[in-house]
């Protein structure tokens, strides 16, 4: 008798950046309480996951050449973690996972926790399994701070080490232009350039999120563009002092404001429309102060299965502290 092969299934799945990000102490695990505000955008990975005698990850698009194909590839991270999770194919699932990649190689976008998100989801749609996104999840937090945000998208405030998720009302469309620079940081290494800054001085701290939350809420991307803070920028550029010069150009530009996504290096700029981005993307990319320059919009929903059935529930779960 025949198997029944399933048909590969394919996900998109967002980039983020932190409209706000302020960090707190380094805790006794290594990891840092942070208050964030996360931003899903239309620039995306596709990640196809298909049943298959030779498993394995193949990698195309944005940085191929400086992603992992192996274990170490968080999107296999998440293909054992999902198999471990149901009990499937004793721990060496028989699956091959294609990456497209859009979204930049440790850019401070999230592009590695996207994929795992995506493969979470685009497996649980390929093996039929009963399971919500908040089971998902809670396997994606243990992968990184960072993936379950992708699996929801939209706008959210992140507390914890960034995998305590609650939506924030965003009642607009924003415009951005992302400036891609010519190689990633490290974001250990961001969090500890922080650390020694703070430990020589007292770089100044980003305020409360509250009013980046209302901002948010009216829809004034004039409002919000006051309002975009880093606390890990200080040190990125300390790491790349020339992100100082691509932040001013965006602004000479046409932004309305610019900052660092995460622990960098690629720049954010908030624009006031999509005319406006698309000029401010064409003078940017004149400037010569980065590789690649992109537009793009926000808020967009999490990880969804391209062209079938979704997963239920869109938003993450209502969470009181
Ligand atoms: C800084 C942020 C902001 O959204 O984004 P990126 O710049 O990486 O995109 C995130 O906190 C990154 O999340 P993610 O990239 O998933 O990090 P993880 O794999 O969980 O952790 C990698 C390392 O970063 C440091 N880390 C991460 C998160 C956190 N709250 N405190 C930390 O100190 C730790 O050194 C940790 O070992
Ligand atoms: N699927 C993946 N895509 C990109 N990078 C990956 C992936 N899996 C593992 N990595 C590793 O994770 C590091 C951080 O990548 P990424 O998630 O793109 O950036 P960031 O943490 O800055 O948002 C990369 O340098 C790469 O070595």
């Amino acid at each position: 008798m025949l198997a029944v092969v399933p048909p590969p299934v394919t996900v998109r799945v967002p980039s983020k950046i932190n409209l706000h990000l302020s960090v707190g102490d380094l805790r006794k695990d290594g990891f840092h309480e942070l208050i964030t505000v996360f931003h899903a955008l239309s620039l995306t990975d596709e990640v196809t996951v298909a049943a298959a005698e030779d498993p394995g990850i193949e990698v195309y698009g944005e940085g191929e050449g400086s992603v992992p194909t192996g274990a170490n590839n968080l999107a296999w991270r998440a293909v054992q973690a999902l198999a471990g999770y149901v009990g499937k194919d004793g721990g060496e699932p028989k699956v091959r996972v294609v990456l497209r990649k859009g979204i930049p190689v440790a850019g401070g976008m999230a592009g590695g926790s996207a994929d795992a998100a995506a493969t979470l989801v685009g497996l649980a749609s390929l093996w039929k399994l009963d399971i919500g996104r908040d089971d998902l999840a809670e396997i994606a937090a243990k992968l990184g701070s960072d993936v379950p945000f992708a699996l929801y998208g939209g706008t959210a405030l992140g507390t914890g080490r960034g995998e305590r998720l609650v939506p924030v009302l965003s009642r607009h469309t924003f415009h951005w232009v992302l400036a891609f620079d010519q190689r990633g940081l490290s974001t250990p290494r961001v969090f500890g350039e922080l650390d020694r800054l703070r430990a020589d001085g007292d770089p100044p701290r980003v305020g409360s999120h509250a009013p980046v939350v209302e901002a948010l809420a009216s829809g004034d991307p004039r409002q919000l563009a006051l309002l975009l803070g880093n606390d890990l920028q200080a040190a990125a550029v300390s790491l790349r002092p020339g992100l100082r010069r691509t932040l001013r150009a965006g602004v000479n530009a046409g932004a309305l404001a610019g900052t660092i996504s995460g622990s960098g290096p690629t720049c954010a700029f908030l624009c006031a429309d999509a005319q406006s981005a698309l000029e401010v993307a064409a003078e940017l990319a004149g400037a010569g102060v980065c590789r690649t320059v992109r537009v793009a919009h926000g808020p967009v929903p999490g990880a969804r299965l391209v062209g079938g059935d979704d997963l239920p529930r869109s938003t993450p779960p209502q969470v009181h502290a």
